[in-house]
Formats: C-alpha cells, sequence, structure tokens
C-alpha cells in the first residue's frame, strides 16, 4: 500500500525536562485509509496531532520523523497537505463569515462554486456561506468543519476528538461526514477516546497509553474474545465495551 503519512521514532519532551509526554512514537497511515488513534484522557493523543502539524506549545520540542509522502512535514504542508478538523467552530475566525473562511482552503479555479456545491453536498442550505460562526447550529457547524477537510487539498486529515459531547444522533452524523471525506480519497488520522466511533470507521487502531504506542492493530481484530490482540490493555479495552459485556454476562448463564 502506498504511505502518505509516516511518523518514526517521534518523541515529545519538555524544554527543561528528561521527562516524555510521546515516546518512540511510530506508525504509518496509507492513502485513503482511517487510522483510529484511541488512548485514555492525557494520554499524548492531541501532542501527537500537535507534533505531526508542526504545532507544539512553545515550551516543548519534539525531534524523531514526521514524513509526508517519504518527506520531513514542515510549516508549508500545513493547510496543504495536512489539514485538521479543528474540535468546534471556536476555531473558525469569529469575524469572518462562514463561506469566505470554506472558499479560502479551497484550491480550485473557482473556489466560490466549488464551496458552494460542498455545502449543497453537505445538505447545507447556500445561505450558510453568508452567516459567522456563531450563528450556527450545532448540526451546521459539524458540517461546515468537515467541508474544511473537503474543500481541502490535503490529502491528510487529522480529526481531533470529532464526537466530545454528542448525543448518538450527531455522532453517527459525524461519523457519516467522516465516511464522506474518507470516500473523497483522503487519509484520516481519527483521534478519539469514543472507542466505538473507531471500531465504526477505522481500518487500523492505534492505542496510546501513557505517552506509548502499545499496540497497533486491524480493526477487524477487535472480534470475539479478542484473541487476535495482544497487549492486555488493548483487550481489556476491547471487552470493556458495552455490547461485550453481555456476551460475556450470556456465556456464564
Ligand atoms: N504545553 C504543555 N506543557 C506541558 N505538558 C503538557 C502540555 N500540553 C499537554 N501536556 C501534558 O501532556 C499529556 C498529554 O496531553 P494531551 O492533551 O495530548 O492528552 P490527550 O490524550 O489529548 O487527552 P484528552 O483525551 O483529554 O484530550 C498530559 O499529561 C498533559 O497534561
Ligand atoms: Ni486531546
Amino acid at each position: 500500500m502506498d504511505t502518505i503519512l509516516t511518523v518514526n521514532q517521534l518523541s515529545v519532551f519538555h524544554q527543561n525536562a528528561e521527562h516524555y509526554l510521546l515516546e518512540d512514537i511510530h506508525f504509518s497511515l496509507y492513502r485513503g485509509q482511517v487510522l483510529a488513534l484511541v488512548g485514555a484522557s492525557g494520554s499524548g493523543k492531541s501532542l501527537l496531532a500537535q507534533s505531526i502539524l508542526q504545532l507544539l506549545p512553545d515550551n516543548l520540542r519534539q525531534n524523531g520523523d514526521v514524513l509526508y509522502s517519504d518527506r520531513q512535514v514542515n510549516e508549508h504542508d500545513r493547510g496543504r497537505n495536512i489539514v485538521l478538523i479543528p474540535q468546534s467552530v471556536e476555531a473558525l475566525d469569529p469575524l469572518m463569515k462562514v463561506g469566505k473562511q470554506i472558499e479560502g482552503l479551497i484550491q480550485a479555479e473557482n473556489p466560490h462554486q466549488v464551496m458552494l456545491d460542498l455545502l449543497a453536498q453537505l445538505g447545507l442550505n447556500a445561505d450558510i456561506a453568508t452567516r459567522y460562526p456563531f450563528q450556527l447550529s450545532g448540526g451546521q457547524a459539524r458540517r461546515v468543519l468537515a467541508t474544511i477537510a473537503l474543500g481541502s487539498p490535503a490529502n491528510v486529515v487529522i480529526a481531533d476528538e470529532p464526537t466530545p459531547g454528542l448525543d448518538e444522533e450527531a455522532k453517527y452524523e459525524m461519523i457519516a461526514l467522516l465516511k464522506e471525506v474518507q470516500q473523497a480519497g483522503k487519509a484520516i488520522l481519527l483521534i478519539t477516546h469514543d472507542f466505538d466511533v473507531a471500531l465504526q470507521l477505522a481500518d487500523q487502531v492505534a492505542v496510546l497509553d501513557q505517552g506509548e504506542i502499545i499496540e497497533v492493530t486491524d480493526v477487524h481484530h477487535f472480534s470475539g474474545d479478542g484473541e487476535k490482540l495482544v497487549h492486555p490493555l488493548t483487550k481489556a479495552l476491547w471487552q470493556s465495551l458495552p455490547q461485550n459485556l453481555f456476551i460475556k454476562y450470556a456465556e456464564k448463564t
């Protein structure tokens, strides 16, 4: 398969300390693939996204490799080759109309038309383009964020916690939006602590624990008793899903 993003021996640490926040991270993301990165709160998921995007806070440093198409990622890749779906519309410019912000990302001869097509594709009325971010409903906002990923020329999309605090319906809408992004041929690094969302979207799942990746595995390995999973924590994660607790209970009775 064709690798689009490779992370190799990546570490992130405090400027003045020996302590590692991420240690020896390695994985590959293939063209058109969804890799879910799961892990508990504080395990380092967002830091990993920031280090891939070269956006770490000033007090942190990184070393190791982040390769886009076999060369080191740099700031110019941001937005062009690798794009972040922000967690909320708060990441948008509050003073600029939504349509202009989407258009700004589109590299096509007629960005306005492409923007209108994308809105229509996602079931949004064209007048959304004339609104400011604060004038969007929650559902509209999520779709606008998805247009950012679809409109950008980037082949790699990083989605950091796209489904926090959403009710079931909104969660499934976000999953459907991300599927559209994937069908557009983009690779997605899906960061989530909602393991259920990861299983619905991902081809591969990487499990992060205290700054280290303990397992990268095919999503199909999450089946049965988890006998194809290697690390005890990965197995525990699988077995803790509500539907699996039910299976265990049913087997015992
Ligand atoms: N700028 C920083 N300086 C020092 N430590 C930081 C900084 N940013 C994050 N950390 C620490 O790094 C660890 C990983 O944080 P990170 O935000 O990546 O976690 P996460 O897995 O995304 O968690 P969540 O699921 O809650 O978003 C945490 O212990 C956090 O306190
Ligand atoms: Ni986070």
